[in-house]
């Protein structure tokens, strides 16, 4: 039976930090994202690295995932950066601005030559428009299913997204949708992770409600967050609703009766529910039952 995993919550923690690095394992987010990347000063990339090296040595909450983002691998921080990722292994190590399937392969084979366990995952943030662009081919070549891939999620960078396009960071987001259902697209095709950008104005509940809300129904598995006030949120939002649990129920139940065996296709209250409904409905009582 395939894994499953919870990603409604990514929060990102800035490695440089510490208070907010010990927090952090006392949170309930589903992964957390120990950041080298734009959270961190130019001049206190060393600080941030040593930081991480230390707190990776601690013993570490087992109901999260960990990631570290580092940067770009074509530069010389963002190769410092891969080598304390080593040291520390995390589950995952995420990259910034992945453009080109080349920007994968480099990280992977950097994995692979180092002999680093294959339980350490890339995943990648799409945040520029050829990363947009060229989303499907970057989810196909090094995904899971693609024989040995580590690729296993992507998240969408929106912060970068809009400065590199000109998206005014307006409320509501119907002109970055169509590029971010590109990325769930993706995804999908490729059986992997899809974690939607993180929304700034931490202070706006109700506004984050509403992008949870919205991104839900676009598909996304959960959110990047910036603060532990999102966590909770974001947990009851990518979770299954008390009516679709209940749903999955009767379509489990309706399809164990003996009259139903041998069908593929039954009435179930006048509605038609085939055999994929039933796998649907499989897979929403594991997860829920994993969340719980
Ligand atoms: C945004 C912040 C700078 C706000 O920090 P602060 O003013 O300290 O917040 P609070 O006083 O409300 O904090 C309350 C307590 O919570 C801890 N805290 C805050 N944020 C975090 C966190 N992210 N992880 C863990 N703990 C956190 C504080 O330390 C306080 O703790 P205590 O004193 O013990 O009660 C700050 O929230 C922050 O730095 N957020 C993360 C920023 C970040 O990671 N940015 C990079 C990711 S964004 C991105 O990737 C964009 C993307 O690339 C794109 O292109 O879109
Ligand atoms: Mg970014």
């Amino acid at each position: 039976m395939k894994e499953i995993k919870l990603w409604r919550s990514a929060l990102s923690v800035p490695a440089v930090n510490r208070r907010a690095l010990e927090k952090s394992k006392t949170l309930a987010a589903d992964a957390v994202i120990y950041d080298l990347e734009d959270s961190v000063a130019h001049g206190r990339k060393a600080e941030a690295r040593e930081n991480l090296e230390q707190f990776f040595r601690q013993d570490r909450p087992s109901h999260q995932a960990t990631a570290i983002r580092i940067n770009p691998l074509d530069t010389e921080t963002g190769q410092e950066d891969m080598r304390t990722a080593l040291a520390c292994q995390p589950d995952a190590i995420l990259l910034p601005k992945v453009e080109t399937v080349a920007n994968v392969a480099a990280a992977s084979a950097m994995l692979n030559r180092n002999g680093a366990p294959l339980r350490i995952r890339l995943w990648a943030m799409l945040e520029t428009p050829a990363g947009i662009v060229n989303a499907a081919a970057i989810a196909g070549a090094y995904s899971q299913a693609s024989a040995g891939g580590r690729l296993e999620a992507l998240i969408v960078g929106v912060n970068d997204l809009r400065s590199a396009t000109g998206v005014a960071p307006a409320p509501g987001r119907a002109y970055l949708v169509p590029w971010l259902m590109q990325v769930v697209l993706a995804a999908r095709a490729y059986d992997i992770a899809v974690i939607d950008g993180v929304y700034n104005d931490f202070a706006d509940s109700e506004g984050f409600a509403a992008e949870c809300e919205e991104a839900r129904a676009m598909g996304f598995d959960g959110k990047m967050l910036i603060h532990p006030s999102q966590i909770d949120p974001a947990n009851a939002h990518f979770s299954p609703s008390e009516a679709a649990l209940a749903e999955a129920r009767s379509i489990v139940d309706a399809f164990a009766k003996p009259e139903a065996q041998g069908h593929n296709v039954i009435d179930l209250d006048g509605r038609m529910v085939e055999r994929l409904h039933l796998e649907q409905a499989e897979a929403l009582l594991a997860k829920a039952g994993q969340s719980a």
